[in-house]
């Protein structure tokens, strides 16, 4: 009897950066890979090009979210894990009124995990013991704040704290983890200045690049114990 066709992991925000490197990495393993993107990035027709299946998707409001959830049931009849990726980084700023930032940074960090989680579970559940996943991606922030991206920060904590909830409510069958980095790669427009002030706010000075998240989520998805975790990957940010 041949193996059964591997369920689908499902990744958000998979355009570009730590989704895309992920989606890339499941791929060539041959697993199989939904990603949700926003911009149509040349890249997502690479994706679609090594066999991932790209949904469109803007969690701006609850109507996109809730539209996507019934897309992905109508794609699939289970899925292997799903992975909150899809995020935005946005500092409180004078040209954006604070209401608009903070209802921006919940809507992507929480009201999508949320309410994906909610939608989605039934195509999580019923594979056996530990069998899928779902993981969140929050922030060192989390566990000490920050002046310029308050309500960033207050989302992924949000998040942070869905992580055990969901643990608590979707176990033994899915298992719930979240990951906490701190600097993993740098964006296009961060100059010197910036990248040595930031590499210098942890033990290992360096930006350790995608590899370093994927490695920890193949560990994650091989579990059958570990549940309601959040992960720090920070390089000793903490010590410093
Ligand atoms: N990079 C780092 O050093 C760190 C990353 N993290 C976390 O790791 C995760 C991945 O980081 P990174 O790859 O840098 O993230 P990016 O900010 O580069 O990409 C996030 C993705 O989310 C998508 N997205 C943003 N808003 C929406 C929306 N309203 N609806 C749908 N999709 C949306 C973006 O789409 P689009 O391309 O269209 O904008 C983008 O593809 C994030 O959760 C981040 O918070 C945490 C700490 C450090
Ligand atoms: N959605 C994003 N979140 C975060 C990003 C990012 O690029 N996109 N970057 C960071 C920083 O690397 C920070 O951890 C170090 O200065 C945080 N979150």
């Amino acid at each position: 009897m041949g193996q059964a066709k591997p369920l689908p992991i499902l990744i958000t925000g998979g355009g570009r950066r730590i989704g895309l490197a992920l989606a890339h990495h499941f791929l060539n393993l041959h697993q199989p890979v939904i990603i949700s993107y926003r911009t149509k990035y040349p890249a997502i027709e690479t994706l679609c090009e090594a066999g991932a299946t790209c949904v469109q998707a803007d969690f701006a409001t609850d109507e996109g979210i809730m539209a996507f959830a019934e897309r992905i049931k109508a794609e699939t009849p289970g899925l292997r894990a799903i992975i909150h990726n899809a995020s935005a980084w946005m500092p409180e700023s004078p040209e954006t009124p604070l209401s608009e930032t903070l209802s921006c940074m919940l809507q992507i960090h929480v009201h999508a995990p949320y309410l994906l989680n909610h939608a989605l579970q039934e195509l999580l559940r019923g594979h056996g013991h530990a069998a899928s996943d779902i993981i969140h991606f929050t922030d060192y922030v989390v566990e000490r704040g920050s002046d310029k991206h308050i309500a960033y920060a207050a989302s992924k904590a949000a998040l942070d704290n869905m992580t055990r909830s969901f643990a608590r409510k979707l176990a033994p069958e899915v298992k719930v983890n979240a990951i906490a980095p701190s600097l993993i790669m740098f964006n296009e427009h961060d100059d010197a200045d910036y990248r040595q002030q930031a590499l210098n706010k942890s033990l290992m000075k360096i930006a350790p690049g995608e590899k370093e998240v994927i490695d920890l989520i193949d560990y994650i998805l091989t579990s059958c114990y570990v549940t309601g975790r959040s992960f720090g990957v920070d390089g000793g940010r903490p010590l410093r």
